[in-house]
């Protein structure tokens, strides 16, 4: 009997932590004559017995004649400052990637099985997280890896039963007895008998998913050039989750979306709700290493450290070089040759502090950047000039 189906003429790896799962999976990889299997292990050393799950791997390997990759870590794990499991996760993952290189394989086959799919999505509703997919997809890409979950359809209980049937030897993960894991928690008040009804929920709510991500998909891309993304009217009268998964989206097109994936929902909920709600023309969120800066209609992500306000003052010819960061230098020297080079000069990009302290056209600073609606972007990573005695802004803000 087939239990699970996957097309058995592709070369697959194979995620086989050594629990029942993953060695019931593998077994019936092997009765199903799956054309080619790489076996591949972490130990992590993270549990005492660890030792004790890469051998009942090696050993099923070695008498299915299976290839089988190791990783074994070293680590001292009081230093560890991330979560284990999510830290563990992506090490998981990279060591597949490694792998699916050296054998050439792009398929890699993950043993998680119905009672994953619904605990997974009990704990996405406790945790109000974000979502693309309530529960766990069938497929789904880890950087050029693609990960195949072909047991999603397999109860826990059907499992245990084939495992002693078959008497195949696998590991008891002492940490998943430990209900201080809220995934432990809630696979123990869970039962299979509701299965059915949950999955109706979670049916409904990834159709609902569906509709709103095409939406959203719509939105950016008749919104986005050059990298920013028009804010409108349209946008801001939609919910916030909307808002959010616009956001969302938009940085995944940047290949920017890790900035906020490992952050507290918090912030992206922050960046939303600032867009449906604030009247300002200009704000500024900080995530990490990067700004997210709203600029009239348009928001733009960018470096932090790229548009820090920076200030020098020049007071000869010599100390032009200064200035040389800024993308508009050689206008600045030529503003300053016009002036008959009257040293000494001030160039900055701080306009928080220069649209105060200066006049352009005869009109204060900051009446004119307001009046001509000088872009953020320019003036940030823009600078002007101005004499250090008239105060007055020699360059074009444009
Ligand atoms: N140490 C390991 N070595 C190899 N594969 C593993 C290991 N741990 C887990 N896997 C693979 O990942 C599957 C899911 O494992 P588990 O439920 O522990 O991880 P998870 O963190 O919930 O899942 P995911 O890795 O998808 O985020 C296992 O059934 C197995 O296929």
């Amino acid at each position: 009997m087939q239990r699970f189906k996957i097309n058995t003429s592709l070369s697959y790896l194979v995620g086989v932590s050594g629990g029942p799962d993953s060695m019931f999976m593998l077994n019936e990889l092997i009765k199903m004559n799956v054309k080619d299997l790489v076996v591949c292990h972490v130990n992590y050393k993270f549990r005492n017995d660890s030792d004790n799950d890469q051998k009942i791997v090696e050993k099923f390997c070695e008498k299915n004649n299976l290839k089988l990759e190791k990783l074994v870590i070293e680590q001292d794990y009081s230093l560890l400052k991330e979560n284990f499991e999510s830290w563990a996760r992506k090490i998981r993952y990279d060591f597949f990637v490694e792998v699916s290189k050296k054998h050439n394989i792009k398929n890699v086959l993950i043993a998680h099985n119905r009672n994953d799919l619904v605990e997974t999505f009990l704990l996405q509703q406790e945790r109000k997280s974000y979502v693309k997919h309530y529960g766990l997809n069938k497929t789904s890409m880890y950087k050029d890896l693609i990960i195949v979950r072909p047991m999603l359809n397999i109860l826990k209980s059907e499992i245990l039963v084939a495992l002693k049937e078959e008497k195949v030897a696998y590991a008891v993960d002492s940490t998943n007895e430990d209900i201080k894991y809220k995934r432990n928690k809630i696979r123990a008040e869970l039962s299979e008998n509701s299965f059915n009804k949950i999955e109706k929920e979670i049916n409904l709510l990834n159709s609902e998913l569906e509709k709103i991500s095409l939406q959203v998909d719509w939105y950016v891309n008749n919104n986005m050039s050059a990298d920013e993304l028009k804010i409108n009217k349209n946008l801001q009268e939609k919910n916030l989750e909307f808002i959010q998964r616009t956001i969302y989206k938009w940085l995944e097109i940047l290949k920017k979306d890790f900035i906020i994936q490992n952050r507290r929902n918090k912030t992206i909920f922050e960046i939303a709700k600032n867009i449906k709600v604030s009247e300002k023309v200009f704000w500024e969120i900080n995530i990490g290493d990067f700004s997210i800066i709203k600029d009239y209609e348009n928001l733009f992500l960018i470096k932090t450290e790229i548009i820090q306000p920076k200030t020098f003052v020049i007071n000869s010819k010599q100390d032009l070089y200064l200035a040389e960061e800024f993308i508009n230098w050689l206008d600045l020297v030529n503003a300053i040759k016009r002036n008959k080079e009257n040293y000494p000069y001030v160039i900055t990009n701080d306009f928080l502090k220069y649209k105060i302290d200066t006049y352009t056209f005869g009109k204060k600073t900051n009446r004119y950047l307001i009046d001509k609606k000088i872009r953020y972007k320019n003036r940030m990573l823009k600078a002007v000039v101005y004499s250090k005695r008239a105060m007055k802004i020699l360059n074009t803000i444009k």
